[in-house]
């Protein structure tokens, strides 16, 4: 029987600071059992790449959280994407692969620098503020929302429905109870936002409508993936955004490489990914009898799936605590890996590029002026605040 570890990996102490307990997942074997939710705990990087790309045995359509859907009802009706096995995912990935690929993007890129330098240039006013809402949360919600095609009002809504959503792929803890009470009216405000006559011509939600007119994807399905871009696209971009900030006001020397090379600013962004993993976990669940580094897993069980921890495993990673701009991070598992990669990812890629490069240009110098403090999230890496200065260059 594989080792087991009676800790809980969602306590709010360990989401507060998971590393040690992370080295002790990787230490105590490939496979551990977590008998706090009778799970199959992985955390080295074979393992989790292995349960990445081995999607027939480890299996998403059961959900990719801690519920089973085999037994129990969804929060909310399971995404086409991340919560579908093929041949169900097949047609919705092939049209999300489409819209948000690098080639769609090139349109966007333009626009985007311009609008990371405007918001540099105003907040660079002061050299004293909170970078979380001023830059990691701006800057997502003053670009995204408008390449989606969103109307102006309700954005508000899409941080907290985000938040939730990676709650709820955790267990029933408080961190889910804390969001419950609003639920129904997050959700219908989401969902309202992925109908078709809400969405503007040209956005990437007008875009999946139109596959949908081109018989790529059913029209019951083209809001779903709408809901897919606006519970994925957000909070993890956010995160992302404010991860970099911090990976740099905490190694001034890597500020000052990127400065002397604006290049590595695509790097950065994989880096920091890797180094923070703003999605720290996700779940599959076993198709069949299924085997991984010697130990048996029954059908029908849940594996976690440790990505943070995988991106500082020292078996894969040479001295993985380092944040370091020289090293090849391209292999991190923080989109995942395979069949369900992140369709995202070269939108979150050209945000974080936008807003460094615009930073790179303008600031000599960052520091943090005060401890940040975290935000607390069953899925995400996540800060609530983080004071800085900065030098103007
Ligand atoms: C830094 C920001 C981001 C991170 C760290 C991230 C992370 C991830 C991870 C780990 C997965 C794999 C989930 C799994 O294997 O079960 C994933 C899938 C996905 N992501 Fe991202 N993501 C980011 C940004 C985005 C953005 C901006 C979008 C939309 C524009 C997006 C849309 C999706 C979708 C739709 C999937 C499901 C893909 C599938 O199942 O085929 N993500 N992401
Ligand atoms: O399809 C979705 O709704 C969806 C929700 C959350 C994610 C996380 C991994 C970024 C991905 C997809």
């Amino acid at each position: 029987a594989p080792p087991s570890l009676s800790a809980d990996p969602f306590d709010e102490e360990i989401l507060q600071d998971p590393l040690a307990f992370q080295a002790e997942l990787r230490d105590a074997g490939p496979v551990v059992h977590l008998p706090r939710y009778d799970v199959y705990g992985l955390a080295r990087y074979e393992q989790v790449h292995t349960a990445l790309t081995d999607w027939q045995s480890f299996q998403s359509g059961a959900g990719v959280g801690l519920a089973n859907f085999r037994h129990e009802k969804p929060w909310r009706p399971p995404s086409l994407l991340l919560e579908a096995d093929p041949p169900r995912h097949d047609a919705p990935r092939a049209v999300l692969t489409k819209i948000l690929g690098p080639r769609a993007l090139r349109r966007l890129r333009e626009a985007w620098h311009a609008d990371a330098e405007a918001l540099v240039d105003e907040v660079l006013t002061d050299t004293e503020f909170d970078a979380v809402p001023a830059l990691a949360q701006a800057f997502p919600l003053r670009v995204f929302p408008d390449a989606v095609g969103l109307p102006r009002d309700g954005r508000e809504h899409l941080l907290p429905y985000g938040d939730h959503a990676f709650n709820a792929f955790g267990p029933q803890n408080a961190l889910v109870a804390k969001g419950t009470p609003r639920v129904a009216e997050l959700s219908g405000r989401v969902n309202a936002q992925c109908a078709r006559d809400n969405l503007t011509d040209g956005g990437f939600g007008a875009r999946i409508w139109a596959a949908a007119d081109h018989g790529d994807i059913t029209h019951e399905q083209a809001p779903l993936v709408v809901r897919s871009l606006l519970t994925a696209g957000v909070d993890t971009t956010v995160h992302a955004l404010a991860a970099i900030i911090y990976a740099f006001a905490t190694h001034p020397d890597q500020w000052q490489r990127l400065r002397h090379d604006p290049a590595l600013a695509r790097v950065a962004f994989d880096e920091a990914v890797r180094w923070e993993s703003p999605v720290q976990t996700f779940f599959r669940t076993a198709t069949t009898d299924v085997e991984i580094a010697g130990t048996a897993i029954p059908e029908g069980r849940k594996i976690l799936m440790f990505l943070g921890a995988a991106n500082r495993d020292p078996r894969r990673w040479t001295s993985p605590d380092a944040f370091d701009l020289s090293r090849d991070p391209s292999a991190h598992v923080g989109f995942g890996m395979g069949l369900h990669q992140c369709v995202g990812q070269h939108v979150a890629r050209l945000e974080a590029e936008a807003l460094l490069t615009a930073l790179a240009r303008r600031v000599r110098h960052i520091e943090p002026t005060a401890t940040p403090a975290r935000h607390l999230n069953n899925t995400l890496r996540s800060w609530a605040s983080m004071p800085i200065r900065i030098a103007r260059a």
